[in-house]
């Protein structure tokens, strides 16, 4: 099947998207008159990681005739994505491979995966493709470690009341009650309605000045996502749903509420809505409309059924098969161990950059176009992760009461978070949580043992110079699994790994600085150089492929030839209007085929 047919189904019910997205009047990045050919003859891109990897492999599909060469500093390529088979040495065992993985362990599925989902079918990966499904214990149990035990999160369906109690009873759900009051407390003063805050106080004020919630609840999961702290992260930039919905209605609950109303005729027929940017509604249209996708991937990875996935050779085989490809062909070049050290305009508009390696110091090269895909520091510092790969092969090695309340068919699960409530007097390895490998990621391997990765550090080393070392971050987490889940057996595997600087913190101000960032780039090299990656279009695996094929479109589409330079970051000039649209349930159905009903969508309010 190809999408482009069922682009116009999705389009037509919606009279008031523009087939291209515009940029707003006020974007700062337009006032360069360029004269350049229809494609850039040589493009280099700076970071070999999946952000470098991808965005080439997607301008090298738009643009055949340029010559891309990718700059990376390391040896290998990926960046942090890095899987590896491990031989277990237990003779009973047979040498049996586990397949262990040291950085992003899964993918979600959803209709803003679109471009991932291209990259798996043109890389003919389909088959290897390993799901869980929204049934799985990984999807369904998930658990809170407060203040010293693990406490069950129920999962969506009817509900469970003795769970509920013994949630209540933990203490884990304090402060939740204010909850009720939120509709009634007053919103953000208008000289303050596009002020940014921190999660915490955004939270923490919707309830009252009370933080309990954002404490327990709100920073064991920006743990699992960003190991960030709460009290520094972008209200604004993280939850933008939330905080849009109390800038134009001033509670969230009544904004939610109104909401309903403006699209009940569309819940009433089963259609569920969602708060939408118009940027991502744009973006959901460009995908489906330019998608040449093979609808055997999209019912493989169907949003419905699939919650995670990954590889047979787990996560790293994506950018095996990126790496292969991009090596395939002709105009592609890859220098790894080959760092870039800087990059000017010269007086011929063309990017100069100088880069060393082991057998050459400074050695210069023009470009017509550079993206760069490498850290920047000004707009998003940048925390430290160390994960410790834990195996056990005795499948029962976790203690199953420590499990908390539970039934016999969910007793394992995706993992647990350590919310920041807990008092680091209880958790003096400065852990983040524990995922259940051996559940989250499953078919993997042809044993089952008691697979874990325990997650160190994040923001709770924020301005440490130094860290621990493989010894100590194995003493750790043996002795956070012994603690928590009461393992006291030695593991028969153990690896650790260091990430410094991994993930991009998103802090108070972040969207102004990106684009106050965007202006000083676009003047300094006249919309020659352009950025993406894990800085600017969200953290995971999935917002860096989407950055990628974004800008690769965005360049097809006239960003190269006009004088719009975006250089990259169109999205931090949306128009800022919000929408309640069909959620990606709804849209994921017309890529099968059902249309939409016709119908406007209902505005936030300005
Ligand atoms: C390896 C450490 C990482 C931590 N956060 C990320 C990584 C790679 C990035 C990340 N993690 C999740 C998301 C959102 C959904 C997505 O795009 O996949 C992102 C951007 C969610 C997540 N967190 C953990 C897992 C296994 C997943 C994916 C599966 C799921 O959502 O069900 C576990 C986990 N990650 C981190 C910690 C501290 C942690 C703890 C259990 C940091």
């Amino acid at each position: 099947m190809v999408l482009k047919r069922h682009a116009s189904s999705l389009e037509s019910p919606f009279k008031r998207t523009s087939v291209r997205p515009r940029l707003p009047s006020r974007c700062p990045l337009c006032s360069y008159s360029t004269r350049m050919p229809r494609e850039p003859k040589t493009i280099a891109i700076f970071g070999g990681g999946i952000s470098g990897l991808s965005s080439a492999y997607f301008i090298a599909k738009r643009f055949p005739n340029t010559k891309i060469t990718i700059y990376e500093a390391k040896e290998r390529l990926g960046g942090w994505m890095q899987s590896q088979r491990v031989v277990l040495n237990k003779d009973s065992l047979n040498g049996q491979r586990i397949l262990l993985e040291y950085g992003p362990r899964t993918l979600r599925t959803g209709i803003l995966t679109l471009p991932t989902l291209q990259l798996i079918d043109d890389l003919g990966l389909l088959d290897d493709v390993r799901t869980t499904s929204r049934e799985a214990a990984a999807s369904q149990s998930r658990y809170i470690l407060y203040p010293r035990n693990l406490v069950r999160l129920p999962s969506p369906g009817p509900p469970d009341f003795l769970l509920l109690w013994h949630l209540w009873v933990s203490g884990l759900l304090k402060g939740i009650p204010t909850l009720l009051m939120e509709p009634f407390r007053k919103g953000r003063p208008e000289d303050q309605r596009d002020k940014d805050e921190s999660i915490a106080d955004f939270v923490a004020r919707r309830l009252g000045r009370d933080y309990r919630v954002a404490d327990n609840l709100v920073s064991a999961v920006i743990h699992g996502i960003y190991a960030g702290d709460i009290y520094k992260l972008s209200a604004k930039a993280i939850l933008p749903q939330i905080w849009h919905l109390e800038r134009y209605y001033g509670s969230v609950l009544e904004g939610l509420a109104r909401l309903r109303v403006g699209v009940k005729e569309l819940t009433d027929r089963g259609i569920f809505c969602t708060a939408l940017s118009r940027y991502d509604w744009d973006t959901i249209n460009h995908m489906m409309r330019d998608m040449d996708l093979d609808l055997r991937v999209l019912e493989r990875l169907s949003v419905r059924e699939t919650a995670t996935y990954t590889f047979k050779e787990g996560l790293q085989q994506l950018v095996t098969r990126l790496e292969d490809e991009l090596r395939r062909k002709e105009n592609v070049e890859i220098l790894t161990q080959t760092r870039v050290s800087d990059y000017h305009l010269n007086a011929n508009n063309q990017l100069e950059v100088t880069s060393s390696s082991k057998t050459s110091n400074g050695r210069n090269r023009t470009f017509d176009f550079a993206v760069s895909t490498l850290p920047n520091p000004s707009v998003a510092p940048a925390v430290t992760v160390m994960t410790v790969n834990l195996y056990y092969t005795n499948p029962q090695a976790i203690e199953k009461w420590r499990l908390g309340y539970t039934d016999r068919e969910k007793s394992d699960g995706f993992g647990y978070l350590i919310p920041r409530s807990v008092d680091l007097k209880e958790n003096p390895e400065r852990a983040l949580g524990v995922v259940f490998d051996h559940d989250a990621t499953q078919n993997l391997d042809q044993v089952r043992g008691t697979k874990l990765t325990v997650m160190l550090g994040g923001h709770w080393w924020d301005g440490w110079r130094e860290f621990p070392d493989e010894k100590e971050g194995e003493t750790m987490a043996k002795s956070i699994v012994k603690r928590h889940l009461g393992i006291t057996e030695e593991p028969d595997l153990c690896h650790v790994s260091l990430h410094e600087n991994c993930i991009p913190q998103y802090t108070v101000g972040y969207e102004d600085r990106v684009r106050s960032e965007g202006s000083r780039l676009a003047d300094l090299y006249k919309g020659r150089l352009w950025v993406t990656g894990n800085h600017y279009n969200g953290v995971g695996v999935n917002d860096c492929i989407r950055g990628a094929y974004l800008l690769a479109q965005d360049m097809e589409n006239g960003g190269w030839l006009d004088d719009n330079h975006r250089i990259g970051l169109r999205k931090f000039y949306d128009s800022g209007e919000w929408f309640m649209g069909p959620n990606q349930f709804a849209l994921e159905r017309t890529l099968f085929g059902s249309e939409l009903p016709k119908y406007e969508l209902a505005s936030l309010g300005q």
